[in-house]
Formats: C-alpha cells, structure tokens, sequence
C-alpha cells in the first residue's frame, strides 16, 4: 500500500500571530477534508523560548543556527516547546475539529536523541526508531502534533532542532515532508526566491554566506530528508494559506530541495 502520509514543519514565529495561525489551519483543515491524507505536525517555538529566556534575564546564543543550551536551561525550553509551543497548536487544531494527540521527539520511543556536540550543551541529534505509535495515532484518524524535544537514553532532556526533528519523523514515517517558515522559501543574495535547490548548489551560497543561520540548517536537514526518502522536499511559507492546496499537490510554490 502507498504512503501517503505528510509531515508538515511549523516555524515557531506562526505562534506569534494568532490570525496566521487560524488561517494555516484552516487551510489545513481544507486539506484534510479534500485529500484524507494522514497529517504529521512537527513544530518549533524558537521565539517563545527567545522571549522566556529574555524575560528571566537570561543570555541565550546560537552557534551556527543552533541555540548553545546550557544544561539548566533545558528544563525551561523543554516547557516552552513541549508545553506552550505544543499546546498552542493542539488547541487551534481542536479549535478546527481535528482531532489531536501532542507528542514529543521521545514518547513511544519515535526518535532515538543522543548529545549532538557537548559544546552545544543539551543539544540534541534525532534519529527515526519508533514508527508504532504515531502510527497507532494517525490510524486511529487523529493527528500527531509533535515538538522537538528529545530524551536520551541515560533520561537527559535535550533540544532538538525542530527541522532536524522534522526530518527524522518524515524518515521514520516515510511520508512527505513540507517546511512552512516566515520566509517565501530559500532566496538568493538579492531577496529572490530560488525555485531549486540541490546539494552543490546548496554549498555554494552557504560558503558565499547567502544561506545562514536557521535557513543553514533547515536546508541541510531538507537535503537529508530529500536524499534518505528519494523525492523532493518543499521549503514554503506559512503566510499564503491560499497556496497551501496547490503547495501540498506538488506545484512551484516555494523553493524545492532535491537530493
Ligand atoms: N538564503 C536565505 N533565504 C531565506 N532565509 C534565510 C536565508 N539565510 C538566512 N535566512 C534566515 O532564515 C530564517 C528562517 O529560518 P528559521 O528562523 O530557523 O525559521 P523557522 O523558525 O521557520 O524554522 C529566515 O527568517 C531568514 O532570516
Ligand atoms: C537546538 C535548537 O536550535 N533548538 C531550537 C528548537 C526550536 C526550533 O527549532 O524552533 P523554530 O523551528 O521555530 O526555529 C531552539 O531552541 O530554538
């Protein structure tokens, strides 16, 4: 039987407007009535943990897209992510109709989580494990909504990047996978969209500095999902809501990254 499942990664800053949010969901909710496709969440929630952090007068840093995050911070970001970020997601989706289970990287042992790089602090690195029980969930006709923090092995809470995380769960799935950010897709030196991306190309403006920050990893971890699942990942927006239907049938909406 084909996999027709979709993964859909949320750019934390749609949480900072409540009308881009109920206008993505009710594309989604579009999009569920016509194609009665299983629909995987995965979100971020970078600038609410930015903003809590900033309000408990606390400094935090990031290191080539990731944020350097300090073991007693963890505990912090894992509320804002797992809790608020994830929370407010599954209440726009009930708000909707669509039923709903909220999950993280570690429940059911989806992802397997190990310390990415012990400078980083409790960063963590996500790899696909456990299919069974977002499986469970999207057979029982209910979405998962899935934040990107992780547990490892000896039980240390880890942040993951949420693209990375998102990766990992289309992986795990083998399902589509769509990235919707606060930008058109990925664009080039003068602010244009860029239709394709591969991995030569993908190098060049990263080591031009045309490619930075979150968008590094973001196309890096697409570049992964596109290589390991064997088709094309799409880098969007979530500000069109209107371009969401044609976005999810395959058409040139965005920037697509191929392997
Ligand atoms: N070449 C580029 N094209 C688009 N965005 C870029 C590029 N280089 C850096 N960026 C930055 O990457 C951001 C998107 O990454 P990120 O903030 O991690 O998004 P999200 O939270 O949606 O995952 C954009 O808002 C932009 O500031
Ligand atoms: C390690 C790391 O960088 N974790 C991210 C997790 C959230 C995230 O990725 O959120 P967005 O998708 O909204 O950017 C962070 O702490 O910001």
């Amino acid at each position: 039987m084909a996999n027709n499942t979709l993964v859909i990664k949320l750019g934390g800053t749609l949480l900072e407007s409540d009308e881009a949010l109920t206008a993505l969901f009710d594309g989604l909710t579009q999009f569920l009535n016509d194609s009665h496709r299983p629909l995987v969440l995965v979100h971020g929630g970078g600038c609410l943990v930015d903003d809590l952090l900033k309000g408990l007068g606390l400094k935090s840093t990031k290191k080539n897209g990731l944020r350097v995050t300090p073991f007693e911070h963890i505990p912090l970001i894992a509320g804002a992510l797992a809790g608020t970020a994830n929370k407010q997601m599954m209440a726009k989706a009930i708000a909707h109709g669509i039923k709903s289970v909220g999950f993280c990287l570690a429940d059911g042992g989806m992802c397997k989580v190990t310390q990415l790089d012990p400078e980083l602090g409790a960063v963590g690195e996500c790899q696909p494990n456990d299919a069974s029980l977002a499986q469970a969930v999207l057979d029982m006709g209910c979405m998962p909504v899935i934040s990107s923090i992780g547990i490892t092995e000896q039980g240390e809470l880890m942040n993951v990047n949420a693209d990375q995380a998102a990766t990992a769960i289309a992986e795990l799935l083998g399902a589509d996978l769509v990235m919707l950010s606060d930008v058109s897709g990925i664009l080039d030196g003068k602010g244009q969209l860029i239709p394709d991306m591969t991995q030569a190309k993908a190098e060049e403006l990263i080591a031009k500095g045309v490619i930075t920050g979150g968008m590094e990893v973001k196309v890096r971890a697409a570049l992964h999902a596109a290589a390991t699942l064997g088709r094309p990942i799409a880098v969007a927006s979530w500000r069109y809501p209107e371009q969401l239907s044609s976005l999810l049938a395959g058409g040139a909406v965005g920037t697509k990254v191929m392997a």
